[in-house]
């Protein structure tokens, strides 16, 4: 397992190309992820940050680049020689992806029994009380069906699920897409407060500006099939990208700025 120099990226993209059929969706795309950081990945519709996501975990196979986490590369690999990397993140995806014939319970110990496949039921349970609890989740969560919950609380449990191992590294896709501004602000508040008590790198796809303001250290934009500027929001600003401009300076993103300046003043 590569020991991990300071200062060096948890995740190291370069030279991504992904492409369907005729319709090239990265292309010589890099990127680096510094451990400790919340990196924001946006950009359009279709920009292809999903793509960009699957191709680190390994699930989409690029047509050129280099991919490493945690120093060690991912691109191509069969599911076995990816294990010991494997362990060491957790994935929210879109839409939280939770087994609706499993409950939340059930759910969290999902990759518990996938890759510690000896632990008895006693742990397990244990394990998942604890995951449900740290999510903000009422401790009689844990027995419910997705379908008895609420949106918000389907996405605590996707995020129960996603820290079952302890990880290091924290994949979000989209959280806060289709919660209420209330519950999308809860859950931004909810993964700060996890990265910072677990130390977690964190990788959120988002289309939510007040997330990005609310917890990104660093946010990467995607256009023109690669990453095309990353830096804090204020950095991202001085650009004169057209994107850019219209997305942080447009109605929405004043906005955001906005409640940010807001919450700053009430201290
Ligand atoms: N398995 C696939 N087969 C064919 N095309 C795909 C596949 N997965 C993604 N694409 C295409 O790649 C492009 C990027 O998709 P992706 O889901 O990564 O976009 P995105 O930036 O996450 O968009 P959104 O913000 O709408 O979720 C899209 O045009 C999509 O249609």
């Amino acid at each position: 397992m590569g020991l991990m120099k300071r200062g060096e990226p948890i995740i190291r993209v370069r030279g991504l190309k992904n492409s369907f059929g005729e319709q090239v969706v990265h292309e010589d795309l890099d990127l680096d992820v510094m451990k400790g950081e919340v990196i924001g990945v946006v950009g359009g519709s279709g920009t292809g940050k999903s793509v960009l996501m699957r191709s680190i975990i390994g699930l989409q196979t690029p047509d050129a680049g280099e991919i490493t986490v945690f120093g060690e590369d991912t691109v191509d690999k069969e599911e076995t020689e990816t294990i010991d990397i494997r362990k060491r993140w957790g994935i929210l995806f879109q839409g939280g992806a939770l087994f609706s014939t499993l409950t939340v319970a059930e759910n969290v110990q999902v990759p518990l029994r996938e890759f510690y496949p000896g632990l008895n039921q006693a742990l397990l349970d244990e394990i998942a009380a604890y995951k449900v609890v740290m999510t903000g989740l009422p401790p009689d969560a844990g027995p419910k069906y997705p379908a008895e919950l609420s949106g918000g609380m389907k996405k605590r449990a996707g995020l129960a699920r996603a820290l079952a191992l302890d990880p290091e590294l924290l994949f979000l896709d989209e959280p806060t897409a289709g919660l209420d501004p209330i519950g999308a602000a809860a859950f931004d508040e909810l993964t700060l407060s996890l990265q910072k008590t677990l130390g977690l790198t964190v990788f959120l796809i988002t289309h939510d500006l007040d997330s990005l303001y609310a917890i990104c250290d660093r946010v990467a934009v995607l256009a023109d099939r690669k990453v095309i500027a990353v830096g804090t929001i204020d950095e991202l600003l001085a650009l004169d990208h057209p994107w850019i401009q219209e997305y942080f300076n447009g109605p929405r993103g004043r906005a955001a700025t906005a409640s940010v300046t807001r919450e700053q003043a009430k201290g």
